[in-house]
């Protein structure tokens, strides 16, 4: 069947309004059309072309990023696109670039730690970009004092950075603080004197996250003027007296808790861009099946199947809401902080850095999912996920490894359980330890797989999880003498308690979601479909955690597994339109499996002819290694 929609049987299968559906996905009517209008107006310029990446060599790559970046910054400049329209630009020109660090952490850290006079000098350069700025915070080898390794943009394009260092005054070493630092001379690019600058080398993948020139940095005897240090947290006077704000010293990091946050935002992004893939490929891939000469089934009806693909599709969902209340979050937080209000940072670092760790891990794990679940084709770049993943999954280590990162969840559960013996009752995300005695021993009620499907059961069993997990380690931790070896001791334990925590904090979250008023025929349903599925999925998978702590009882698991194949037929019909509601482009996409009218064959076919190897019929290299041997193999047949 060539040309058409070939998915367009399953599209009149949804149950559900899937326009209204796009706009619970974009999080509002107005950021659907924001997100709507620049997907399509980055699809049809040619200049966006992405789909020759993996077949050019660093420099030609890393050049045709920089012409793409040059020309987004004009389109911006000539469309008068606002802030949000010229992220989301960016975002949808899909290639990372020395400007992600600009916007997203060389500006966020001077806005979070410059004082008003050091944002009135620096920010308006940077927003016009007549200077481009980097992030500078970890070293090549251990300490903050060897050489700078890893900052992205740092290698060959950024003037300047926000560097990480210790400030020492009159001998006395004050810790670690930013400094914005000139680079490169504004006139020819030449690194200014005493500074060494340079790209740090070929990084996994072909094209991938080589479109960014992560760098090394060293300095000798470089001289900071002093009001480059950023001082919204702490001082140095002209005399060289030090002396600090009334505000935590924690502040300093704060760029990493905006960061984390965006990061679980754009794990939604990355994983339903490989479910849609692996979603519309499953339902026009037919193999195997047939009975009477009928066609074969297609793959998304395999159990197997669905029992892989559903659960990060419901995980995409989870993700994208869990993100939206992050962000809430984090406005809320830096209200609190202007109004010198500093109660709910541990929380949002927390959260922040629980939730990074969490959606990345899934969604890098998910990603490689898709790939299986669709098969030998999976592996062609031309599926698009190769290159997803391997521009995905260094985000489980930047901004923080995901195991040191739960490893700050697991002390402030510690720090939390640890003061409500002197009476501070938890809030937010914690306020379910204020009921630790009751979930200590609570028995959860289920007794048919329906009524895994109430909220409340759902909640109650992760709540009594989470609390009983965390509460042990805390025992467990009492017992030594020093904290510190008891932390590093427990540590394995203490990160599983974490991850129980954060997993509440997703489940809570879409449930939340789902008590809000949401508009469209059928959409509310669909969401608790996919609500459960997640939460039950996520029972299957740790259903160890729930039995050995006692939270539930093995027929119960059982009843939970039940529940969950059951609600994955009622998911089937739907799928095909809970992934249109992501609204991709084929462009975004970039995925011949994952296009949206299905024609996947005749396309994949077209596709291997234009692959440089197929330039010519014979290759290059015939001549000089392959008919040598084949003329020596006929020599000794003769013999
Ligand atoms: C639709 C959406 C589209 C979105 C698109 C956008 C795309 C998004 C992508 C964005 C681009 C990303 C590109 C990648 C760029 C990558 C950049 C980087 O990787 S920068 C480097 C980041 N490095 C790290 O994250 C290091 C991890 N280590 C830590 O975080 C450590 O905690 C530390 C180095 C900050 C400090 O270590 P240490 O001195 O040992 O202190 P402690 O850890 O013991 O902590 C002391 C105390 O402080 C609290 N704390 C720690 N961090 C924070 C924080 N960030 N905020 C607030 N508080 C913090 C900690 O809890 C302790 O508290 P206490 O009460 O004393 O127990
Ligand atoms: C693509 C990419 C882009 C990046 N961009 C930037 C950037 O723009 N700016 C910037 O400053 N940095 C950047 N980074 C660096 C990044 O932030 C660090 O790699 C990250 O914070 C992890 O630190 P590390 O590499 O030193 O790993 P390590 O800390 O050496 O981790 C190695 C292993 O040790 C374990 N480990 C480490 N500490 C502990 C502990 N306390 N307890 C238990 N286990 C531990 C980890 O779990 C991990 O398994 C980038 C990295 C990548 C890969």
């Amino acid at each position: 069947m060539e040309g058409g929609d070939h998915l367009a049987h399953e599209r009149k299968k949804a149950q559900f309004d899937v326009e209204a559906m796009k706009i619970v996905w974009a999080g509002s009517r107005h950021a659907f059309e924001v997100s709507d209008r620049i997907s399509k107006l980055v699809a049809s310029d040619p200049a966006f072309r992405k789909d020759n990446r993996p077949m050019l060599s660093r420099k030609e790559l890393f050049k045709n990023t920089l012409r793409k970046a040059a020309y987004a910054w004009k389109r911006i400049i000539e469309l008068r696109l606002s802030e949000e329209e010229a992220s989301k630009l960016r975002f949808y020109v899909d290639e990372p670039a020395f400007t992600d660090l600009h916007w997203g952490m060389f500006l966020p850290a001077i806005k979070g730690q410059g004082t008003e006079e050091q944002q009135q000098k620096w920010l308006p350069l940077a927003y016009k970009m007549q200077i481009i700025g980097c992030y500078a915070q970890t070293e090549l080898g251990h300490g903050s004092n060897s050489s700078k390794w890893w900052p992205g943009g740092l290698g060959k394009i950024s003037t300047h950075a926000v560097v990480y260092a210790r400030l020492i005054t009159d001998g006395q070493d004050h810790g670690v603080h930013g400094f914005i630092v000139q680079l490169r001379s504004l006139d020819d690019h030449s690194p200014l004197p005493g500074i060494t600058v340079g790209d740090i080398g070929m990084k996994f993948g072909n094209g991938a996250y080589n479109t960014m020139d992560n760098g090394v940095l060293r300095f000798d005897h470089v001289r900071i003027p002093r009001d480059q240090m950023l001082m919204k947290v702490s001082q140095v006077s002209r005399e060289g007296k030090y002396s600090q704000s009334n505000v935590p010293r924690q502040l300093v990091y704060g760029t990493m808790v905006f960061v984390r946050q965006t990061i679980v935002a754009d794990a939604s992004c990355a994983l339903s861009r490989a479910v849609c893939i692996a979603t519309r490929y499953s339902a026009v891939r037919r193999q195997f099946g047939s009975q009477n000469g009928g066609p074969e089934t297609q793959v998304i009806d395999y159990k197997t199947q669905q029992s892989r693909l559903f659960p990060l599709l419901a995980s995409a969902y989870a993700f994208r809401f869990v993100g939206e209340w992050l962000k809430w979050l984090y406005t809320d937080v830096t209200q609190r902080l202007q109004a010198n209000d500093f109660s709910t940072l541990p929380e949002a670092h927390a959260c922040t850095a629980g939730l990074k760790s969490l959606t990345t891990a899934a969604t890098a794990d998910g990603i490689e999912e898709c790939r299986k679940l669709c098969g030998g084709h999976g592996y062609l770049c031309s599926s698009g996920l190769p290159e997803l993943f391997a521009v995905y999954v260094p985000a489980c280590t930047y901004e923080g490894d995901n195991t040191v990162l739960l490893l700050q969840v697991a002390r402030f559960l510690v720090k939390t359980l640890s003061q409500l013996g002197s009476g501070k009752q938890p809030v937010g995300t914690t306020a379910y330890m204020g009921q630790v005695e009751h979930l200590m021993q609570c028995h959860c009620n289920v007794q048919k797989a329906e009524d895994w499907l109430k909220p409340a059961v759902i909640l109650e069993a992760f709540e009594a999880r989470s609390a009983r997990m965390s509460v042990a380690c805390a025992k467990n931790l009492s017992k030594f003498t020093n904290p510190e070896e008891g932390f590093a001791e427990l540590s394995g334990d203490l990160v599983e308690a974490a991850i129980a925590h954060c997993q509440l904090i997703i489940v809570s979250k879409f449930i939340e979601k789902l008590q809000q008023d949401i508009p469209g025929k059928g959409v509310k349903q669909q969401l608790g479909v996919l609500c459960n599925i997640y939460a039950l999925f996520l029972l299957h998978k740790h259903q160890g955690d729930f039995l050995s702590t006692g939270c539930i009882t093995p027929k119960q698991a059982y009843l939970a597994n039940e529940q969950l194949r059951a609600l994955y037929s009622q998911a089937r019909p739907n799928a095909i339109a809970l992934v249109d509601a992501f609204n991709y482009t084929d462009h975004y996409l970039g995925s011949i499996l994952g296009c949206y009218d299905g024609n996947v064959y005749p396309k994949l076919y077209e596709a291997a002819w234009k692959d440089p190897l197929n330039d010519s019929v014979v290759p290059d290299g015939y001549r000089e290694y392959i008919w040598p041997m084949l003329k020596q193999q006929l020599r000794t047949a003769r013999l």
